[in-house]
């Protein structure tokens, strides 16, 4: 797919190829996020999705082509994993957790200011959990714990906003506030990027789609991504993948 670039980019993939112990997993893909745009990343499992996530956070690096942040920093990037990624064993209480989004400006050692804590609790209210501030996070529920995520993702105030599969088992009454939340972001023009699988949930609050099955099928308007024929050319590769494919030789996307 041809490489789109304008002005107001902030996120742009040249020839993207990643992969594991040289195995591609995403294959040349070539595109840009625009700033203040709200994309979904959809495919099949093992699509390639949260590597891409994964190389646009800068955790991993490509096997070839570049990720280019235009206008951003890795600062101004906060990350959502997926939640079968995190350790909730780990005796710490909710509170604690909102405020790690303020460690870029304090710092792993530096005092965390009141203004900071209030920014916590003021976070936690509008995620829906006011007044928990001293619960174990081992004690939460799964969608209160994401809710306690999406806090941290607010006291964050990143410019760019990557999730991994922030619905997937989580209840419709959390999934619809946490969508609220979504959209607060992009109406505040932040630049949103979203793994997700429910084809519905796409169509109806993401304007942008890249549907992705190891190297882009489509990336447009959210109509224009999810067509029938784009959405069976997707599935129709994923069934032709060969997880012990070598690296890839291909040069040109
Ligand atoms: N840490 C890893 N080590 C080796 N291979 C990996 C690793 N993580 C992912 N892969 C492989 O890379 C490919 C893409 O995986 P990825 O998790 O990015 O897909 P996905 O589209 O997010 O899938 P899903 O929808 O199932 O979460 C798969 O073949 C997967 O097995």
């Amino acid at each position: 797919m041809a490489a789109r670039t304008a002005p107001d980019d902030l996120v742009r993939l040249h020839d993207l190829t990643l992969g594991y112990r040289r195995h591609p997993a995403v294959h040349h893909l070539s595109g840009a996020f625009r700033a203040g745009s709200l994309t979904a990343v959809v495919g099949p499992n093992g699509a390639g999705k949260s590597t891409l996530l994964k190389a646009i956070a800068g955790t991993l690096r490509p096997l070839s082509g570049r990720v280019v942040l235009t206008g951003a920093q890795r600062r101004d990037i906060a990350f959502l994993p997926q939640q079968a990624e995190i350790d909730r064993s780990f005796p710490i209480d909710v509170l604690d957790t909102v405020l790690l989004g303020h460690w870029r400006r304090v710092g792993l050692f530096g005092a965390v200011t009141r203004r900071q804590i209030e920014q916590a609790g003021e976070a936690l209210a509008a995620v829906g959990l006011p007044g928990f501030e001293r619960r174990p996070i081992g004690a939460l529920s799964a969608g209160q714990f994401q809710r306690v995520l999406f806090a941290r993702l607010l006291v964050q105030d990143a410019r760019l906003i990557l999730l991994d599969e922030p619905f997937t088992a989580i209840d419709a009454r959390t999934t619809a506030d946490l969508l609220d939340v979504v959209r607060r972001w992009h109406g505040e023009e932040r630049t949103v990027v979203a793994v997700l699988h429910d084809i519905e949930q796409v169509r109806a609050h993401f304007p942008d789609t890249l549907l992705l099955a190891r190297e882009a099928i489509a990336w447009d308007r959210t109509d224009d991504s999810l067509t029938a024929a784009n959405l069976k050319r997707a599935r129709a590769m994923a069934e032709a993948w060969d997880e012990s494919a070598t690296p890839c030789r291909r040069s040109t996307p």
